[in-house]
Protein backbone atom coordinates (compact mmCIF):
# COMPACT_ATOMS: atom_id res chain seq x y z
CA UNK A 1 0.00 0.00 0.00
CA UNK A 2 1.33 3.49 -1.01
CA UNK A 3 2.49 5.56 2.30
CA UNK A 4 1.25 9.07 3.22
CA UNK A 5 4.37 10.73 1.30
CA UNK A 6 6.19 14.24 1.04
CA UNK A 7 5.23 16.96 -1.11
CA UNK A 8 5.81 16.03 -4.61
CA UNK A 9 6.06 17.46 -8.14
CA UNK A 10 3.66 16.70 -10.82
CA UNK A 11 4.85 17.74 -14.29
CA UNK A 12 2.99 19.84 -16.57
CA UNK A 13 -0.22 19.17 -14.72
CA UNK A 14 -1.99 22.58 -14.08
CA UNK A 15 -1.26 21.33 -10.14
CA UNK A 16 2.12 21.85 -10.24
CA UNK A 17 2.95 21.97 -6.07
CA UNK A 18 -0.31 19.07 -5.72
CA UNK A 19 0.37 16.64 -3.18
CA UNK A 20 -1.82 14.05 -1.52
CA UNK A 21 -4.03 15.55 0.91
CA UNK A 22 -5.51 12.97 2.18
CA UNK A 23 -7.55 9.36 1.80
CA UNK A 24 -9.18 6.82 3.30
CA UNK A 25 -10.39 3.46 2.82
CA UNK A 26 -13.95 3.44 0.56
CA UNK A 27 -16.24 0.31 0.67
CA UNK A 28 -17.70 0.83 -2.98
CA UNK A 29 -20.23 -1.78 -4.87
CA UNK A 30 -17.16 -3.30 -6.52
CA UNK A 31 -14.90 -3.75 -3.60
CA UNK A 32 -12.76 -1.76 -1.15
CA UNK A 33 -10.16 1.24 -2.63
CA UNK A 34 -7.87 3.39 -1.18
CA UNK A 35 -9.12 6.98 -1.91
CA UNK A 36 -6.44 9.46 -1.97
CA UNK A 37 -6.83 13.29 -2.73
CA UNK A 38 -4.07 15.04 -4.41
CA UNK A 39 -4.19 19.01 -4.74
CA UNK A 40 -2.07 22.07 -4.99
CA UNK A 41 -2.61 23.76 -1.45
CA UNK A 42 -5.03 26.34 -2.44
CA UNK A 43 -7.62 23.83 -4.10
CA UNK A 44 -9.52 22.38 -2.03
CA UNK A 45 -13.22 21.69 -4.18
CA UNK A 46 -11.23 19.66 -7.23
CA UNK A 47 -8.55 17.30 -6.10
CA UNK A 48 -8.07 14.69 -8.74
CA UNK A 49 -8.50 11.27 -7.31
CA UNK A 50 -6.68 7.96 -6.73
CA UNK A 51 -9.01 5.30 -6.47
CA UNK A 52 -6.09 2.18 -5.48
CA UNK A 53 -6.64 -1.43 -4.93
CA UNK A 54 -5.68 -2.38 -0.84
CA UNK A 55 -3.16 -4.97 -2.38
CA UNK A 56 -1.50 -2.68 -5.66
CA UNK A 57 1.49 -4.17 -5.69
CA UNK A 58 3.40 -1.15 -7.56
CA UNK A 59 6.17 -4.21 -8.36
CA UNK A 60 3.41 -5.52 -11.40
CA UNK A 61 2.31 -4.56 -14.34
CA UNK A 62 -0.69 -2.57 -12.81
CA UNK A 63 -3.90 -2.08 -14.76
CA UNK A 64 -5.03 1.67 -14.59
CA UNK A 65 -7.79 3.55 -15.91
CA UNK A 66 -7.04 6.90 -16.45
CA UNK A 67 -10.83 8.77 -16.38
CA UNK A 68 -11.63 12.36 -17.01
CA UNK A 69 -14.32 13.44 -15.03
CA UNK A 70 -17.66 13.70 -16.88
CA UNK A 71 -20.21 14.51 -14.25
CA UNK A 72 -23.20 14.26 -16.47
CA UNK A 73 -22.49 10.13 -17.22
CA UNK A 74 -20.34 9.53 -13.93
CA UNK A 75 -22.61 10.37 -11.50
CA UNK A 76 -25.98 10.74 -13.55
CA UNK A 77 -25.72 8.40 -16.10
CA UNK A 78 -26.28 10.31 -19.12
CA UNK A 79 -26.43 8.77 -22.24
CA UNK A 80 -25.03 11.05 -24.45
CA UNK A 81 -21.61 9.90 -24.05
CA UNK A 82 -19.81 6.34 -22.86
CA UNK A 83 -18.26 7.36 -19.45
CA UNK A 84 -20.48 6.61 -16.87
CA UNK A 85 -20.49 2.71 -18.75
CA UNK A 86 -16.40 2.88 -18.95
CA UNK A 87 -16.45 3.70 -15.35
CA UNK A 88 -18.22 1.09 -14.17
CA UNK A 89 -16.21 -1.23 -16.37
CA UNK A 90 -12.91 0.17 -14.90
CA UNK A 91 -13.95 -0.21 -11.34
CA UNK A 92 -14.93 -3.44 -12.07
CA UNK A 93 -12.16 -4.70 -13.98
CA UNK A 94 -9.26 -2.48 -11.55
CA UNK A 95 -10.96 -4.21 -8.40
CA UNK A 96 -10.63 -7.89 -9.92
CA UNK A 97 -6.86 -6.90 -11.23
CA UNK A 98 -6.17 -5.41 -7.80
CA UNK A 99 -5.07 -1.93 -10.11
CA UNK A 100 -5.93 1.16 -9.77
CA UNK A 101 -8.40 4.68 -11.42
CA UNK A 102 -6.99 7.68 -11.74
CA UNK A 103 -10.18 10.56 -11.22
CA UNK A 104 -8.97 13.41 -13.16
CA UNK A 105 -10.80 16.28 -12.78
CA UNK A 106 -11.11 17.72 -16.44
CA UNK A 107 -14.67 17.67 -16.93
CA UNK A 108 -15.78 18.23 -20.48
CA UNK A 109 -11.95 17.57 -21.40
CA UNK A 110 -10.92 20.19 -20.05
CA UNK A 111 -13.33 22.93 -20.58
CA UNK A 112 -15.87 22.44 -17.44
CA UNK A 113 -19.61 21.55 -17.28
CA UNK A 114 -20.73 25.15 -17.90
CA UNK A 115 -18.83 24.91 -21.36
CA UNK A 116 -19.46 21.31 -21.64
CA UNK A 117 -23.53 21.84 -21.79
CA UNK A 118 -23.17 24.82 -23.96
CA UNK A 119 -21.13 22.37 -26.39
CA UNK A 120 -24.28 20.08 -25.73
CA UNK A 121 -26.63 22.81 -26.75
CA UNK A 122 -24.93 23.75 -29.62
CA UNK A 123 -24.80 19.93 -30.63
CA UNK A 124 -28.51 19.32 -30.31
CA UNK A 125 -28.46 21.87 -33.08
CA UNK A 126 -26.60 19.77 -35.20
CA UNK A 127 -22.79 20.34 -34.63
CA UNK A 128 -20.47 17.48 -33.77
CA UNK A 129 -18.44 17.40 -30.48
CA UNK A 130 -15.68 18.56 -32.62
CA UNK A 131 -17.43 21.49 -33.85
CA UNK A 132 -19.34 22.48 -31.02
CA UNK A 133 -16.11 23.16 -28.79
CA UNK A 134 -14.50 25.01 -32.20
CA UNK A 135 -17.52 27.39 -32.44
CA UNK A 136 -17.58 28.19 -28.62
CA UNK A 137 -13.67 29.00 -29.35
CA UNK A 138 -12.63 26.35 -26.87
CA UNK A 139 -9.95 23.54 -27.40
CA UNK A 140 -10.95 20.13 -29.14
CA UNK A 141 -9.51 18.16 -25.87
CA UNK A 142 -8.06 20.75 -23.64
CA UNK A 143 -6.58 17.75 -21.56
CA UNK A 144 -3.08 16.86 -19.96
CA UNK A 145 -2.18 13.58 -18.72
CA UNK A 146 1.23 14.86 -16.60
CA UNK A 147 -0.95 15.31 -13.63
CA UNK A 148 -1.84 11.61 -13.94
CA UNK A 149 1.91 10.46 -14.26
CA UNK A 150 2.75 12.30 -11.46
CA UNK A 151 -0.01 10.23 -9.41
CA UNK A 152 0.99 7.34 -10.64
CA UNK A 153 5.10 7.86 -9.66
CA UNK A 154 3.82 8.69 -6.30
CA UNK A 155 2.14 5.26 -5.95
CA UNK A 156 5.15 3.93 -6.87
CA UNK A 157 4.06 2.48 -10.13
CA UNK A 158 6.67 2.05 -13.24
CA UNK A 159 4.69 -0.06 -15.73
CA UNK A 160 1.27 -0.35 -16.26
CA UNK A 161 -1.45 -1.70 -18.70
CA UNK A 162 -3.56 0.95 -19.55
CA UNK A 163 -7.54 0.80 -20.14
CA UNK A 164 -7.97 2.90 -23.03
CA UNK A 165 -9.36 3.58 -26.47
CA UNK A 166 -7.59 7.07 -27.13
CA UNK A 167 -4.49 6.68 -28.66
CA UNK A 168 -3.23 10.26 -26.97
CA UNK A 169 -3.80 8.74 -23.35
CA UNK A 170 -1.22 6.21 -24.84
CA UNK A 171 0.95 8.49 -26.33
CA UNK A 172 0.96 11.12 -23.36
CA UNK A 173 3.56 8.75 -21.21
CA UNK A 174 6.16 9.25 -24.22
CA UNK A 175 9.45 8.27 -22.20
CA UNK A 176 8.61 9.26 -19.46
CA UNK A 177 8.95 7.32 -16.32
CA UNK A 178 5.57 5.31 -16.40
CA UNK A 179 5.89 2.44 -19.41
CA UNK A 180 2.85 1.10 -20.94
CA UNK A 181 3.51 -2.41 -21.34
CA UNK A 182 0.10 -3.22 -22.75
CA UNK A 183 -3.21 -1.14 -23.86
CA UNK A 184 -6.45 -3.09 -22.76
CA UNK A 185 -9.62 -1.59 -24.59
CA UNK A 186 -12.81 -0.88 -22.81
CA UNK A 187 -15.49 -0.31 -25.38
CA UNK A 188 -19.04 -0.11 -24.92
CA UNK A 189 -21.61 -1.06 -27.25
CA UNK A 190 -23.30 2.31 -29.16
CA UNK A 191 -27.48 3.12 -27.90
CA UNK A 192 -28.78 5.42 -30.21
CA UNK A 193 -28.10 8.71 -28.01
CA UNK A 194 -24.35 8.24 -28.27
CA UNK A 195 -23.88 6.98 -31.71
CA UNK A 196 -22.95 10.00 -33.05
CA UNK A 197 -20.47 10.84 -29.88
CA UNK A 198 -18.89 7.56 -30.26
CA UNK A 199 -18.56 7.44 -34.30
CA UNK A 200 -17.10 11.07 -33.88
CA UNK A 201 -14.75 9.69 -31.38
CA UNK A 202 -13.66 6.73 -34.33
CA UNK A 203 -13.50 8.71 -37.34
CA UNK A 204 -11.89 12.35 -36.26
CA UNK A 205 -10.43 11.75 -33.05
CA UNK A 206 -8.79 8.36 -34.04
CA UNK A 207 -9.61 6.33 -30.99
CA UNK A 208 -9.92 2.76 -31.26
CA UNK A 209 -13.32 1.69 -31.96
CA UNK A 210 -14.60 -1.28 -33.66
N1 LIG B 1 -16.35 18.89 -24.67
C1 LIG B 1 -17.03 17.77 -24.59
N2 LIG B 1 -16.63 16.84 -23.69
C2 LIG B 1 -17.31 15.70 -23.62
C3 LIG B 1 -18.42 15.42 -24.44
N3 LIG B 1 -18.89 14.20 -24.12
C4 LIG B 1 -18.08 13.73 -23.14
N4 LIG B 1 -17.12 14.63 -22.84
C5 LIG B 1 -16.01 14.52 -21.91
O1 LIG B 1 -15.07 13.65 -22.48
C6 LIG B 1 -14.27 13.08 -21.44
C7 LIG B 1 -14.16 11.58 -21.68
O2 LIG B 1 -13.10 11.15 -20.92
P1 LIG B 1 -12.53 9.66 -20.81
O3 LIG B 1 -13.66 8.68 -20.81
O4 LIG B 1 -11.53 9.65 -19.72
O5 LIG B 1 -11.64 9.50 -22.08
P2 LIG B 1 -11.73 9.32 -23.57
O6 LIG B 1 -10.95 10.46 -24.18
O7 LIG B 1 -13.14 9.14 -24.05
O8 LIG B 1 -10.89 8.00 -23.84
P3 LIG B 1 -11.06 6.52 -23.27
O9 LIG B 1 -9.91 6.34 -22.33
O10 LIG B 1 -10.95 5.65 -24.45
O11 LIG B 1 -12.39 6.43 -22.60
C8 LIG B 1 -14.92 13.49 -20.14
O12 LIG B 1 -14.19 14.54 -19.55
C9 LIG B 1 -16.31 13.95 -20.57
O13 LIG B 1 -16.85 14.94 -19.70
C10 LIG B 1 -18.83 16.41 -25.39
O14 LIG B 1 -19.75 16.24 -26.17
N5 LIG B 1 -18.09 17.55 -25.42
ZN1 LIG C 1 -19.30 11.61 -20.58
Amino acid sequence: MPEHGDPILLPSSGLSDATRRAEALIPTPYGEFQMIAYAGEAEDYTPHLALVHPEMDPASDVVVRLHSECITGDLFGSKRCDCGEQLDRALRMTAAAKGVVVYLRQEGRGIGIINKLKAYQLQDQGMDTIQANLHLGLDIDARHYGVAQGILTDLGISRIQLLTNNPEKVDSFGDGPIRVVRRLPIIVSPGKENRNYLRTKQLDMGHWLK
